[in-house]
């Protein structure tokens, strides 16, 4: 199997400042000052060409902050990404400029991909007869609805053609009648035998759509492997928590919060 994405203990810190003065001191102290919050501590894993990969976990347990790590958006504090290719992030906010319009957001993103002037003339109908947004698309994108640009950005990604896909949320929005375009075309990538990431609050888009799953538990990997081994230990899992009384979860919340805080 030949390899497209090795994560190797990938971690991202965020300083949590109190006060804007603590800002300085951890500038100016050699050891830093301040708590840091662990979004991700220590995350490895590997996907292959061809793997459809479901990332699946709680709110706020890490899933966007790797997917956007995946898309090389922003650079993990330690450990290593290597990605086989050219990775693009397909997210409501991913992005797009939002003083410029829909038709020279997808210029700009073209060139910045190394694109020439007739690749862009040839591609810029295709991405707007996909996105569908008629006469928006030369609006400014800040006068978009949520939907609106979630599709001009799925339009995006889709026709730039990249080796990594990685979808966060971004059927959540929108009609059943574009999530269902969108679903093929994520169809046909398959069929090329790319890496597909891809996030959805929606377990049976994820369990029809993916055959892996890593399922990410406040910042580690808790499982990885096939769909159908993880999700029932994932859905295992919600059940439980489901049925804790509100003190059982909220003790539960602040111990796992507990363990992603450090001092500087
Ligand atoms: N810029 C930031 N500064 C501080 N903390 C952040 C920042 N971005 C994310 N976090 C924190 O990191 C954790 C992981 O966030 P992330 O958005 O990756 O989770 P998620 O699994 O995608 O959540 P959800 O399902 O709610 O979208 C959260 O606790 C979040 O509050």
């Amino acid at each position: 199997m030949e390899k497209s994405v090795i994560v190797k203990d990938v971690t991202k810190k965020y300083k949590m400042y109190a006060r804007s003065s603590e800002k300085i001191l951890d500038l100016i102290s050699p050891k830093g000052y301040g708590k840091s919050f662990y979004a991700l501590q220590g995350i490895s894993f590997e996907a292959n060409k061809g793997d459809v990969i479901g990332i699946i976990g709680v709110n706020g347990s890490g899933k966007s902050t790797l997917s956007n790590i995946i898309a090389g958006i922003i650079p993990p504090t330690s450990g290593t990404v290597e990605i086989k290719g050219e990775a693009a992030l397909i997210a409501i906010q991913s992005g797009l400029k939002k003083e410029l319009t829909g038709r020279e957001n997808i210029e700009l993103k073209c060139l910045m991909l190394g694109f020439d002037k007739k690749q862009i003339i040839e591609l810029t109908p295709q991405i707007i007869e996909f996105a569908d947004i008629g006469d928006f698309i030369d609006q400014p994108v800040k006068t978009y609805s949520s939907g609106m640009r979630s599709r001009l950005g799925f339009a995006i990604s889709i026709h730039i053609d990249p080796d990594i896909l990685v979808i966060d949320e971004a059927l959540s929005v929108g009609d059943q009648t574009f999530a269902d375009k969108c679903l093929d075309k994520m169809n046909e990538f398959k069929e090329k035998g790319k890496t597909i990431f891809f996030i959805s609050h929606s377990i049976s888009q994820m369990k029809k759509f993916c055959e892996k799953a890593l399922w990410i538990q406040y910042g580690h990997v808790e499982r990885y492997g096939p769909m159908s081994e993880v999700m029932p230990e994932y859905e295992n899992f919600i059940k439980k928590y489901k049925k804790m009384t509100k003190k059982e979860k909220k003790a539960f919340q602040e111990s796992v919060q507990k363990s992603r805080m450090m001092n500087a």
